[in-house]
This record gives structure tokens, sequence and C-alpha cells, in this order.
């Protein structure tokens, strides 16, 4: 078995997520038509496709934040189709957005420790006894993680781009989430920065799978053991990536003018 067979078949079994038939419609625009993909517990996806495929669309449905026309959508079994994004939040689904959502003024600790406060239960009541130890011990961790111990006390106004979109992956990772949406995290990165998200994205615990849509396919099929390809709305092509990679038809979308 390989490493990868091994990590997933350590983690369960069953699908983590599970979209059938999702379609979503924008009056008389089909952004996405007939959508259905598995994804197992712990397994790393790329969703790969030109400008208007319909990626971030597909992110909207599984997130709620635009539930689809029609089709459904599970996570862990469960369908949420019509639950709002903040259910799917508590079930362990956690999403990063092209738009950074960090507040400037505070600390990387404090940002990260914040977002382990925002999904702990005590968020609306006074702290319980030691659960404030407990978070502080979590957002070092997540610091951690991301590779930004040695700025953890400088404001976020002051990090280079690279190191707040390596903080916003921290904050999609507080409070023990089970499946991530990474919505283009390399954009605007420099290759020595890329090298270090590839490192990070790698690095996370084994049971976390993710969905990543990222215009760089070099860093994405470094990240991914799976590949869906998009074309106007449909699902265009599925494979490992190498097989993505030495596909003509996928080149030609690439290459030939298809793609930005
Ligand atoms: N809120 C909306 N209202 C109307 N049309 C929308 C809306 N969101 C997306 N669309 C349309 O749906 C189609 C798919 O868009 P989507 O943003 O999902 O593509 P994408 O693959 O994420 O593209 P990009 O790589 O440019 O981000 C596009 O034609 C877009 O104009």
């Amino acid at each position: 078995m390989d490493s990868v067979a091994q990590r997933l078949s350590a983690v369960g079994a069953g699908a983590a997520l599970e979209l059938r038939g999702v379609t979503r419609l924008f009056g008389a625009l089909a952004a996405l038509t007939d959508i259905t993909i598995t994804v197992r517990p712990g397994e790393r996806r790329a969703v790969l496709g030109s400008n208007g495929a319909g990626k971030t669309t597909l992110f909207n449905c599984i997130t709620g934040d635009f539930p689809p026309t029609s089709g459904t959508i599970r996570f862990f079994g469960e369908d949420v189709t019509h639950f709002p994004p903040y259910e799917r939040i508590r079930r362990g689904l956690r999403r990063t957005y092209q738009i950074s959502a960090l507040f400037p003024g505070l600390t990387v600790q404090e940002n990260v420790y914040l977002a382990c406060r925002g999904v702990s239960r005590g968020r609306f009541s006074f702290l319980r006894p030691g659960q404030n130890d407990a978070l502080m011990h979590a957002a070092d961790n997540l610091v951690q993680a991301v590779h930004l111990s040695a700025v953890k006390d400088q404001r976020v106004a002051e990090l280079a781009h690279g190191q707040q979109r390596q903080l916003e992956i921290a904050l999609a990772l507080a409070g023990a989430p089970r499946f991530v949406l990474f919505d283009e995290p390399a954009a605007g990165l420099s290759p020595t920065e890329r090298g270090e998200l590839v490192e990070i994205l790698t690095s996370l615990p084994d049971h976390i799978g993710y969905i990543i849509i990222e215009h760089d396919m070099d860093v994405a099929l470094r990240v991914v053991e799976s590949v869906t390809m998009m074309h106007n709305g449909r699902i265009f092509k599925e494979g490992v990536p190498e097989e993505i990679q030495s596909d003509p038809e996928v080149q030609e979308l690439y290459l030939g003018g298809g793609h930005e």
C-alpha cells in the first residue's frame, strides 16, 4: 500500500463530502450543472479550471453561502444541503477566502487566539477556569503549524503578504476542523512563499482533508492526491495528479488559451 492509501485507510471509511447532482443557477446562467463528487475523509483534492468554470460557486454551495438550486450535499454522511453556514462550521467544515479576513491592528497570536475563541463553545459567556489556557495553547500550536512562531507578537499589518496568507490558514484550522476549503492560497505568493505553503499543507494532520482551488497548477498538484477539472460549470475530468498533468485535453485547455 502506498503512503496516501495508508493515510486514508487510517483516517476512516465513508465519505467526508458527497455532492450529488448539484446545480446552481444565477437567473438563466448555470454556474454549476449536475456536479457529483465524493471526497473521502482525509483526502486532499484540487479543483482546477479556467476563469468562470464554477470553482468558487462550488465552494459557496459546500459552505452554504449560496445553497444549490438542486442536488444534495452530505458532510460525513449528514445531509447539510439546506443548513446555514454556521451549522456546517459546527460540524467541522472551514474555508479560506481570496479576500483577507484578518485584524490588521492585532498581533498574529491575537488573531489566532480570537479565531480559537470564536469557534469554542464559551464564546458568548465568560471563560470557564482553565479554558483560556487551553485556547492559548491551541493558538500556539496553530501559529507553529503555519510557520509563524518567529513573528507571533508582530502586528498583522507589518507582515509580508505570504505571512498573512499563512495566518489565514491558521484561522481556518481553529477549532478542530475535519475538512477545509482553501480558495487560491498561493495567489500573490513569491516562489519561496509557495514552497513554504506546500510544506504547511502537506504537514497538516492526517485526518484533515481539503479541497484546494488553485490557479498555480504546480502548487496544487504537489499538495493533493486527486484532481477534479471543471469547465463551464461541469466536471471535465477527474484523476490523480500525474494523469491530469499528462492529459492532452487538459493541456490544451490550460495551454490553449482556455486558462488565464
Ligand atoms: N453571485 C453571482 N451572481 C451571478 N452570477 C454569478 C455569481 N457568482 C458567480 N456567477 C457566475 O457563475 C459563473 C461561475 O463563476 P465562479 O466564480 O464560480 O467561477 P470560478 O471558476 O471561481 O472563476 P475564477 O477562477 O475567475 O474565480 C461565472 O459565469 C460567474 O459570472
